[in-house]
């Protein structure tokens, strides 16, 4: 990705994000360059530039504000953005990504500034082709696309999930090192069902009801084909779709082209890997853990497809592999005598006497681990919390709806109520809890450990497909990371600051599967992890002159 400059010169450097270097410009560019007088004569270092984004950063007294702040610096220096947000992870993760990045979607008409990333509409049915044509990076090799109807947990945001993509990629570049200019955002605005919203003057998108049916599925086939013929080498993202059309889109599409949907897989394989830690807490192995979900929507039931897909490498067979998952969703247990149920939650409805709640479900199941994937905030009262503590030594208790505001139950709530037995994570951050003394450290099981890996092991081996047995298998990767001291502290993932580890740990594993299924036409290289090395972004300003 070197060469990026196409001679540019003057202020159309300084005008393009991924070239632009600031004050950081050395005088022989200024001179050779056509920049003489067009910035401030003190040249500065990445590090000094880097001291002044945090005292600007730090000094703003909203996290919506520091997200406009960062997303400001993103549009105007990339390599300085991802300077900061890698070596910052810990505190620019939860303001770029989840769980800020949903406020800013609520409030995407009125914080907007520059567009970023590609918007289809039905309009655009017959050009999408011309659409990406336009759009000004020609080797993309990662897309993630939404059509908003399913933002976090926060419902239908239409057009204003844009949010997602963009965050999403983001992580691509800062937590697995994909360069920032193979990276697509899509929104396909086929409208909103959200009412406020499309009344709302300042609404950007397409302000009308959503498009179903055939022409929405013409509309995708299109936007598909396009891709494929314009990008590829591209792997496309599904990304907070509705649970309809995020299943079908999936079936349709992940044997015919490069894709994967990471709130189902992606969700599946990190909360995997906190099952795997679980068991190494708890002394339950998965082998004999139930597993209750609360929710049985894209997370759930990917959860449970690639739990069934562990056991089932461990030799167990199918029908009692699925037995050990069991769903609760808004009428109750889901059991075969129901009449309600739609098609993907079929393959988990088990012989079993109807169940009204969750309460009494926990009592007729007993499960080791409650898992929260339902978007319904404080879904897990105490009721519920202490009900899993008086079954289990140590409870397994993981509420992963994002963002923050959506988590079935807090870290502390979990932690209190269970007198620090809970084995916890959450898909938005929480801080640690002090009890009686002891520190007790949230994981956070959230995809943002899995798709980045994923995606650059993919991009890397020039993968034609995207299978699950690449989530099982970054699943395992992700957990055979998890230290003693982790464990100790009570972490079921590794420190987040390890991050770029884990992705290229998990790429290393996903590219060598991808070889050894004969996924991909390159010959495989001796040094898969060199591989990867090569392939992963620096922030590092190079040097035009
Ligand atoms: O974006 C996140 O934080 C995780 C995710 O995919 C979702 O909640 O839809
Ligand atoms: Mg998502």
């Amino acid at each position: 990705m070197k060469n990026y400059r196409h001679g540019k010169r003057g202020a159309d450097l300084l005008h393009d994000p991924l070239l632009n270097k600031g004050t950081a410009f050395t005088d022989n560019e200024r001179s050779v360059l056509g920049l003489r007088g067009l910035l401030p004569p003190r040249i500065h270092t990445q590090a000094e530039q880097v001291t002044r984004v945090l005292e600007s950063f730090r000094r703003k007294t909203t996290d919506l504000e520091k997200y406009i702040y960062l997303i400001s610096l993103q549009e105007r220096n990339e390599t300085l953005f991802y300077r900061v947000v890698m070596d910052h992870l810990d505190e620019m993760m939860p303001i770029i990504y989840t769980p800020t990045v949903g406020q800013a979607c609520q409030r995407w008409g009125y914080i907007f500034r520059r567009s970023r990333g590609l918007y289809i509409t039905a309009a655009d049915r017959g050009r999408i082709v011309q659409l990406l044509r336009n759009w000004p990076y020609p080797d993309v090799r990662m897309i993630v696309v939404t059509d908003g109807e399913r933002i976090l947990g926060l419902g239908d945001l239409g057009a204003n999930g844009m949010g997602i993509p963009v965050g999403k990629l983001s992580l691509y570049t800062a937590c697995a090192g994909v360069h920032p200019a193979q990276c697509l955002p899509v929104m396909i605005d086929v409208g909103t069902n959200n009412e406020p919203l499309r009344n709302d003057p300042l609404y950007l998108g397409t302000p009308a009801p959503r498009l179903r049916g055939p022409k929405y599925d013409e509309l995708l086939e299109e936007f598909v084909q396009a891709v494929h013929q314009m990008f590829p080498q591209a792997c496309l993202q599904f990304e907070d779709f509705g649970n309809a059309n995020a299943f079908a889109l999936l079936h349709r599409y992940e044997d015919r082209v490069c894709c994967f949907n990471d709130d189902i897989q992606g969700t599946a394989s990190v909360t995997l890997a906190g099952l795997c830690s679980a068991a190494r807490l708890s002394g339950v192995k998965l082998r004999d853990m139930r597993i209750l979900f609360y929710g049985a929507g894209e997370a759930g039931i990917g959860i449970g497809d690639l739990v069934v897909d562990a056991l089932k490498a461990e030799g167990i067979g199918e029908p009692a592999a699925r037995r050990q998952c069991w769903f609760v969703d808004s009428k109750g247990l889901v059991v075969q005598s129901r009449t309600d149920l739609v098609s993907h939650k079929l393959r988990f409805a088990h012989e079993h006497p109807p169940v009204q709640d969750l309460g009494a479900a926990i009592e007729a199941i007993k499960p080791h681990a409650l898992i929260g994937v339902s978007g319904m905030a404080a879904a897990f009262t105490e009721d519920v919390v202490r009900a899993m503590g008086r079954i289990n030594p140590r409870p397994v208790v993981f509420a992963l709806s994002n963002p923050t505001s959506k988590a079935e139950c807090t870290a502390e709530q979990a932690y209190t109520w269970t007198g620090g037995r809970a084995i916890f994570a959450s898909g938005s951050p929480f801080a640690p809890v002090t009890l009686d003394g002891q520190v007790h450290v949230p994981g956070q099981g959230n995809n943002a450990y899995i798709f980045p890996g994923v995606g650059l092991g993919i991009l890397a081996s020039q993968s034609t497909r995207v299978t699950n047995e690449m989530f099982l298998v970054a699943a395992q990767t992700l957990a055979g990371l998890v230290t003693p001291k982790d464990l100790a502290q009570g972490r079921v993932y590794p420190e987040l600051a390890r991050i770029r580890e884990v992705s290229a740990a998990i790429a290393i594993a996903v590219a060598g599967n991808a070889f050894d299924r004969g996924l991909t036409r390159q010959i495989r290289p001796d040094d898969l992890a060199g591989l990867i090395r090569e392939c992963m972004y620096q922030p590092d300003y190079e040097n035009y002159v």
